[in-house]
């Protein structure tokens, strides 16, 4: 809480410093975690890391799993096991690997055969397991979501996930600070959606990068926490490590009820209440970056390229390379134009669809169902429509929905009704499209092959999808539906607790059942335990060899590894599928001479040069670094990079250099062009041509260096602190007491606050639905 004396502080620094374990001198954060949400696709790497150094989960009353990106929508009315259900042998894995783990580490699940399961984003949120003023974290991009609640909630990759596991602690540095105001009112037709693609047209994809944008302004307030989610989800797609919005009456409106939150009219409930509406920026807070954003500037707006920062408005025209002046982005207008199979100048409403997809965890909430499902009532789904799909962002939405009538609308209309998932937003599951459909989507990326190899996406509302849907083209909702907005004040109620829920997880009965204690593993050390230990990566010193030259924008992770090789279980043998749809002719698996890694000498690269900006933007799959170390790159020179994959790479024993100036990337860029070879002297933070004549110095951070070049692993180190992380739990169960898992309080009140390990009660975990929730 601000002192007299204390600076003025912004919304996230607040938060950040609440959450502070440890500091180093050059600006390492160790950061506790509140709340870890946990899924099939970044989690089986991250267990198998636990169990070869007999690790155990500290925090399970902190840590929530389900499984949503692999699973088929398709109906549940047969579902038996997970085996038989899912009948892609690799999703298949994925899924009952992490059904094993949650039973091998006590975490509690929420599987296919449990009405809560749903989209990682939307079931937080809905069980109250996400709060204001909370860490989230969880190895996926879109936990930005969580940051609508006035938490901080970042995107982490999969040795992150195993650090969070094995300590509840992440280490981080202070991101900046940026600020969107977005004042006045929406227009009609215009939603949240149309807000956060109005904000990633006009910053990029790369204008919040190294930033936790706060949103805020007096359209932002007028939001429900539906809304909200939907803006603070795309916050990554602004290239932002993390999107805020303060807390206020509207999300304590919303948190009422929910299981995972304290119990209304409690103490807890109360004091919790106190100190989330402290939560704010001071009025005279610091920006590093700040942008305002008038609605009556903003339309409907959809995508019409590869990147989520190529929108414009529903009446406007396709853009011609001729409108940009930079010439990277020229040649980017170029390439995206080719790859949509667009015209230069053809009016937006008149791009025929082939398919329409309604969900994802930007816009799969009950909010979004009743909006579309306004626009499609008594209508019928174009002809020309191959297929329209309405996929309920989890269990309880669909449920909600249903009693709603809504499902009915849709179907009515031509609509396909399916089971809970992410489904069509990135097509792990069969729900994908073919070569060059076209599809109006709700998702939140529109990059090449994201859908479906050969796909072509275009972002838009949940009405302007519904529109789409309805005309056959990409479509203006305000011609078709009464004008009304989706930013209704109050958020829509969903029936939290579903039929898996039925008992009150807080009363005294469940709380002798509840005994979640975390486990601390520097006192109960396993037998094969190597806690403590801190060597475990190869060193990095000095690396010398060819480079690949790229000169292309916003290499997105899903560029460098599609969706499909993610459905492995191991960190190795991703080296042949590396920019699998650059490298390969499509559907085989003929080399593209074109393509510069199927060119000699840069077969045999250990490094990559990139000119163009926000190299590995985009999802967090560590799978991007472990297909490049795999291929043999172990070190990436750029200007700029996504944040995620930045980190990702350390974890990897991997060295990202960041080379601002253009003109000596060039320079650079031009020894590997030329196929000689490169020095990376990471001691002496030098690059040197093959004859070594230095070519630029760059920066890395300390502690970075510290551990690449010694071969550290940052668990082990952690691990050596687990004095401090004690310190922080005790405090925080003094001042944030609803934070903890139920039966975590229950001990703590009887007995000291460092607890022992317990064993952990038969719970719902995995197999029994209807018994009470482990907190
Ligand atoms: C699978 C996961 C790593 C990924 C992400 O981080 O975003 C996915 O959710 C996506 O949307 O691409
Ligand atoms: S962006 Fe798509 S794939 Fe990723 S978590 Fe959200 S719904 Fe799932």
């Amino acid at each position: 809480m601000p002192s007299a004396v204390q600076p003025p502080r912004t919304l996230y620094d607040k938060v950040f410093e609440d959450h502070i374990v440890d500091e180093k001198d050059d600006g390492t954060i160790l950061l506790y975690i509140d709340r870890h949400l946990v899924h099939e696709v970044t989690s089986p790497q991250a267990f198998e890391g636990l169990r070869n150094a007999g690790r155990k989960v500290r925090r399970p009353d902190c840590t929530l799993a389900t499984v949503d990106h692999n699973i088929p929508t398709i109906s549940r009315k047969n579902l038996t096991t997970t085996e038989k259900f899912i009948d892609e042998a690799d999703s298949r894995t994925q899924c009952m690997t992490l059904e094993e783990n949650v039973k091998a580490f006590d975490l509690t699940y929420f599987g296919l055969d449990d009405k809560r399961q749903g989209i990682v984003h939307i079931i937080g949120p809905e069980q109250g397991f996400t709060l204001p003023g909370t860490t989230v974290v969880c190895g996926d991009s879109h936990t930005s979501t969580h940051g609508a609640f006035g938490s901080i909630a970042q995107g982490i990759g999969t040795s992150e996930v195993e650090h969070v596991l094995a300590t509840q602690t992440l280490i981080t540095r202070r991101s900046k600070n940026m600020k969107v105001q977005v004042d006045g009112e929406l227009a009609p037709g215009v939603s949240s959606k149309d807000i956060i693609l109005h904000i990633i047209g006009v910053i990029g994809t790369a204008g919040g990068t190294g930033c936790t944008i706060e949103f805020c302004g007096s359209a932002i307030r007028s939001l429900s926490m539906e809304a909200r989610m939907s803006i603070c989800n795309m916050a990554i797609e602004a290239g932002a490590r993390a999107g805020m919005i303060a807390p206020d009456q509207t999300t304590i409106d919303y948190l009422k009820g929910r299981p995972l939150a304290p119990k209304v009219d409690s103490p807890e409930w109360k004091k919790a209440v106190n100190y989330w509406l402290t939560l704010k920026s001071d009025p005279d807070a610091k920006w590093d970056h700040e942008i305002y954003i008038d609605c009556k500037d903003i339309a409907p707006t959809v995508s019409w390229g590869t990147s989520p920062q190529d929108v414009i408005p529903i009446t406007g025209k396709v853009p011609s390379p001729d409108d940009f002046q930079d010439e990277v982005k020229k040649n980017a207008c170029k390439r995206a134009l080719e790859y949509m199979g667009l015209e230069a100048g053809t009016p937006m409403q008149e791009i025929p669809v082939d398919k329409v997809f309604i969900g994802s965890c930007t816009n799969a909430r009950i909010e979004d169902l009743r909006a579309a499902a306004r626009v499609v009532q008594g209508k019928k789904v174009a002809s020309n429509i191959k297929h329209a799909m309405i996929v309920p962002g989890s269990g309880l939405v669909k449920k909600q929905a249903e009693a709603e009538g809504l499902d009915k609308i849709f179907t009515d209309a031509g609509f396909d009704w399916r089971e809970a998932g992410c489904s069509m937003c990135l097509g792990m599951n069969p729900d994908i499209l073919s070569p060059g459909e076209r599809c109006a989507s709700t998702s939140n990326r529109n990059f090449e092959g994201r859908q479906g190899a050969g796909g072509r996406t275009h972002l838009m509302s949940p009405v302007m999808a519904a529109a789409a849907a309805i005309v056959g083209n990409l479509a203006d909702v305000r011609k078709l539906a009464p004008p009304s907005t989706s930013a209704a004040k109050g958020s829509p109620k969903v029936e939290v607790q579903g039929d898996a829920h039925m008992e009150d997880p807080t009363s005294d009965e469940d709380l002798d059942h509840i005994m979640d204690a975390p486990v601390d593993n520097a006192t109960h050390p396993s037998s094969t335990s190597t806690q403590g230990a801190s060597a475990g990566m190869p060193k990095f010193e000095t690396l010398r060899g060819y480079a690949a030259p790229m000169d292309i924008a916003n290499i997105d992770t899903d560029a460098i590894i599609p969706k499909q090789f993610l459905k492995t279980i191991k960190r190795s043998g991703l080296g042949s599928a590396l920019f699998h749809p650059w490298r390969y002719e499509p559907g085989t698996t003929t080399e593209k001479s074109s393509f510069i890694l199927n060119q000699d000498p840069f077969r045999r690269s250990k490094i990559l040069v990139c000119t163009g900006p926000n190299f590995g933007c985009g999802s967090s799959r560590e799978h991007a670094p472990w297909a490049l170390l795999d291929f043999g790159i172990k070190c990436v020179i750029a200007p700029s990079y996504g944040d995620i994959f930045f980190n990702n790479t350390f974890k990897n024993g991997m060295l990202p250099i960041r080379i601002g100036d253009q003109a000596v990337l060039e320079k650079i860029a031009d020894v590997a062009k030329a196929g000689k070879e490169l020095e990376v002297d990471l001691p002496n933070q030098v690059i040197r041509d093959g004859g070594g004549t230095e070519l630029a110095k760059f920066e890395v951070e300390e502690f970075r260096k510290h551990c690449l070049i010694n071969g550290l692993d940052d668990i082990g180190l952690t691990m050596g602190n687990v004095k401090a992380i004690e310190r922080h739990e005790a405090k925080r169960s003094r001042e944030w007491p609803w934070l903890d898992g139920s039966g975590f309080l229950a001990r703590h009140r009887k007995g000291p606050v460092k607890v022992e390990a317990a064993a952990v009660p038969k719970t719902n975990r995995g197999e029994v639905v209807g018994e009470p929730l482990e907190w």
